[in-house]
Formats: C-alpha cells, sequence, structure tokens
C-alpha cells in the first residue's frame, strides 16, 4: 500500500510532446482512472510510472521515494508495480496455481501456496487450482491475471484497459468485484479505461487527458456535476452545452429562456458563455411553454434518452421512465430543473461561483408547438 505522486510530468517523442505538464495524486489505498480520447496519452503516462519511459521534467513519487525525474529512471523490476494490460497472456503451459505464483519465486512453497488460495478465494475461483487457461472463460482468465498480478504484493497496481476484451455486462460485474478485491488487499491503483461507467464504478479518484494534459484530477462525482473544462463536460456523461451571452441585468439570454443566478452578475454585460445542460436537468411536462420536438429516442434501460429540437433549432437531451414513453416526432413540454450551473468562459474553463445555488430561468415568450401553427 503505497502512495502515488506525479509531479509536473513532461514526456516527448523527438519533437512530439505526449504527456504535458500532469500532475496527481494517489493517496495509500486509493483507486485512480484515467479517462480521455486515443492518443491522449494514457498509455504512455502509465509506461512512465512503470519505469518503461524516461521522463523530460517532473517526477514521479512512490511513497517518499523518487523512482522517475529527468536524469532517472529506476528500473521496473526495483519499483514494486505490478501491471496488469488489455493483452493479459497466462501462460498457457502453466496451470493457474504456477501462473498465480510465477512472481513469488523468491517466497517459500508454504507462503506461495497459501497466497494462492487466499487470492483464488478472493478473485471467487476456489479450487481452480490445476486448471490450464484454455479451461477458463475470458472473465476467469482476467481475474487469473489480476491474481497473479496481485499475487508478490505490489506497492502499486497499474491496469491498462484490462477489461476491453470482455463483454459489457462482464466488464462492469468485474469492475465492482476489481475494486473490492483492491480494497480488500489495500492495494493503491491506477487503471486506465475507455470506459467511463467502468471509471464511475471503481474509481476513488479520476481523470480526463486531453492532447497530453490531465485537464481534472478530481471524484467521479466532480467530474461529472463540476466539471473545470468544457472538454470535461463534453467527455463525461450525456449533455449539451448551450451558448448565451450576459446581458445589462446580470442574466443570461439562452435558448431555454431567461436564467438569473447571482454570480452571472460578477461577469460584464455583453460576455458570451456557454453552459451545461445535462438530461436530468430537464424534465418533461406537458404544462411548460418550454417546448421541443422529439428528434430520437434511446433505450437505456430503466430509461429513455430522449433528443429533443426547440424551436430556436437548438438540440438538448432529457431522461424519462421507459416505461414512459413519448413517440418520435411528438411536441412536448420541458421543465428546467437546476440544482446548480455549470458555465464556461470563451477559454472553455469554469467559470466560479454557479455551484451553491440554483438558477431561476424566466420562460421565454409562447411558442406554439409546430403541429398547432401548421
Ligand atoms: N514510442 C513512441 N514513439 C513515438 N510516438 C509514440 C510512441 N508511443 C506512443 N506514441 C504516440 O503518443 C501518443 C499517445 O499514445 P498513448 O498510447 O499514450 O495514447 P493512449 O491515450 O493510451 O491511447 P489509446 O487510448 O488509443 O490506447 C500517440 O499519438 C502515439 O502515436
Amino acid at each position: 500500500m503505497s502512495r502515488l505522486q506525479l509531479d509536473n510530468i513532461h514526456i516527448s517523442f523527438g519533437a512530439l510532446h505526449i504527456v504535458r505538464g500532469v500532475t496527481l495524486e494517489l493517496k495509500q489505498g486509493e483507486i485512480g482512472c484515467l479517462l480521455g480520447p486515443s492518443g491522449c496519452g494514457k498509455t504512455t503516462l502509465l509506461r512512465a510510472i512503470a519505469g518503461f519511459q524516461a521522463l523530460q521534467s517532473g517526477f514521479i513519487h512512490i511513497d517518499d521515494s523518487s523512482v522517475s525525474d529527468e536524469k532517472h529512471t529506476l528500473a521496473p523490476e526495483q519499483r514494486g508495480v505490478g501491471m496488469v494490460f488489455q493483452d493479459f497472456a497466462l501462460f498457457p503451459h502453466l496451470n493457474v496455481e504456477d501462473n498465480i505464483s510465477f512472481g513469488m519465486r523468491k517466497a517459500s512453497a508454504i507462503e506461495r501456496s497459501k497466497r494462492v488460495d487466499e487470492l483464488l478465494d478472493r478473485i471467487g475461483l476456489p479450487g481452480y487450482h490445476k486448471r490450464f487457461p484454455h479451461e477458463l472463460s475470458g472473465g476467469q482468465q482476467q481475474r487469473i491475471a489480476l491474481a497473479r498480478a496481485l499475487a508478490p504484493k505490489p506497492r502499486l497496481l497499474l491496469l491498462d484497459e484490462p477489461f476491453s476484451s470482455l463483454d459489457a455486462e462482464l466488464r462492469e460485474r468485474l469492475a465492482v468485484e476489481v475494486r473490492e478485491l483492491l480494497k480488500k488487499e489495500g492495494i493503491t491503483a491506477l487503471l486506465v479505461t475507455h470506459d467511463q461507467q467502468e471509471a464511475f464504478a471503481m474509481a476513488d479518484k479520476a481523470g480526463v487527458m486531453y492532447q497530453g494534459e490531465l485537464l481534472q484530477w478530481d471524484t467521479p462525482y466532480q467530474l461529472y456535476h463540476q466539471p473545470k473544462h468544457q472538454l470535461v463536460a463534453d467527455f463525461i456523461g450525456h449533455g449539451v452545452l448551450l451558448q448565451g451571452t450576459v446581458n445589462t441585468e446580470g442574466s443570461l439570454a439562452s435558448p431555454l429562456g431567461m436564467l438569473e443566478h447571482p454570480s452571472l452578475l460578477q461577469i460584464p454585460a455583453g460576455t458570451p458563455v456557454s453552459f451545461l445542460v445535462r438530461p436530468d436537468d430537464l424534465v418533461p411536462d406537458p404544462t411548460s411553454r418550454l417546448r421541443g420536438t422529439i428528434k430520437a429516442r434511446g433505450f437505456r434501460g430503466a430509461h429513455n434518452l430522449y433528443t429533443i429540437e426547440l424551436a430556436s433549432g437548438v438540440e438538448i437531451l432529457t431522461l424519462s421512465p421507459s416505461h414512459e414513453e413519448f413517440t418520435v416526432g411528438a411536441n412536448i413540454g420541458l421543465r428546467p430543473e437546476f440544482d446548480h450551473l455549470v458555465v464556461f468562459a470563451a477559454d472553455h474553463c469554469e467559470l466560479p461561483g454557479f455551484h451553491d445555488q440554483a438558477p431561476t430561468v424566466q420562460p421565454l415568450p409562447t411558442v406554439l408547438p409546430k403541429t398547432q401553427s401548421a
């Protein structure tokens, strides 16, 4: 169980700056997740923490010792770091027991056997000692790969898209199981994934990388509800960004109506801003004057996610329980129900002061539904 600290890491390949000024911390026993579009530098950062990639500048500390800085890179095998990759490749000619204990060659036979028993119990596969990898399902193989990485009790575990070859349902189940296992083992871990649900299910802290920068490192809750950058708001969860302009009364003219919030008074009139509208910020309400036409419906199990075109032509999203179905093409009313605002300036960074209070929304002048005005 260890603390991981990255301070202002820069990594380049020739003239290409792949990781730019990344700073993050994981406390002992915390699980972190790195999200971000393909090619943003997640794997490169993980390789640097494992010791396979040198830094241009910055430093990496595990506990209180520096393992990488611009002058030295401690060899991977001296870091006490375990790794699990997407192509986890168990040794096909070794049975489960020997696969798991592979990295424990210095331990006694009794210690190895005790640890294998303990880990097989923890991953829910007791008695699987003598099976060979080809006799296991994909999910079972991935659990064994995890047990193999955990067997020598690493100080830190790095996981690079460990579940991406598995189907969605199994992935979600494994993410929860792996979190429980890591917590029981008390291991500090950093996971790279494309899958937000996986990150949300596993992480104490998560971050979004974009073109080598870590835009935000926070709890999953804060990434979703309080994104500090427009790109984070865009990347995490569903939602749309609506444009508006602050007027002289300190309110915001927007496609939803006139938004009022005390913090708007601090912003000069005429300033263009954008604000985040999540699907749950707008509730279907037949009596509302804000109306739109349903363009698409996406089934999400418990909910349907609707894309709605407002009279202004702007598209927004809303959710409704899936037993309460609206037809595509129907005109419906929507009631804004924000409990806070997330507002971005023209530089895409969040403007402060909008989290503590809900805005009020003054409705727009009545617009007749298209079907009635035709
Ligand atoms: N050894 C290398 N030499 C040159 N460029 C590299 C090297 N390794 C990675 N890159 C480049 O660095 C960028 C980041 O790669 P990286 O694998 O870290 O991205 P990623 O965020 O993990 O992507 P993905 O989600 O697709 O795995 C990519 O543009 C990649 O082409």
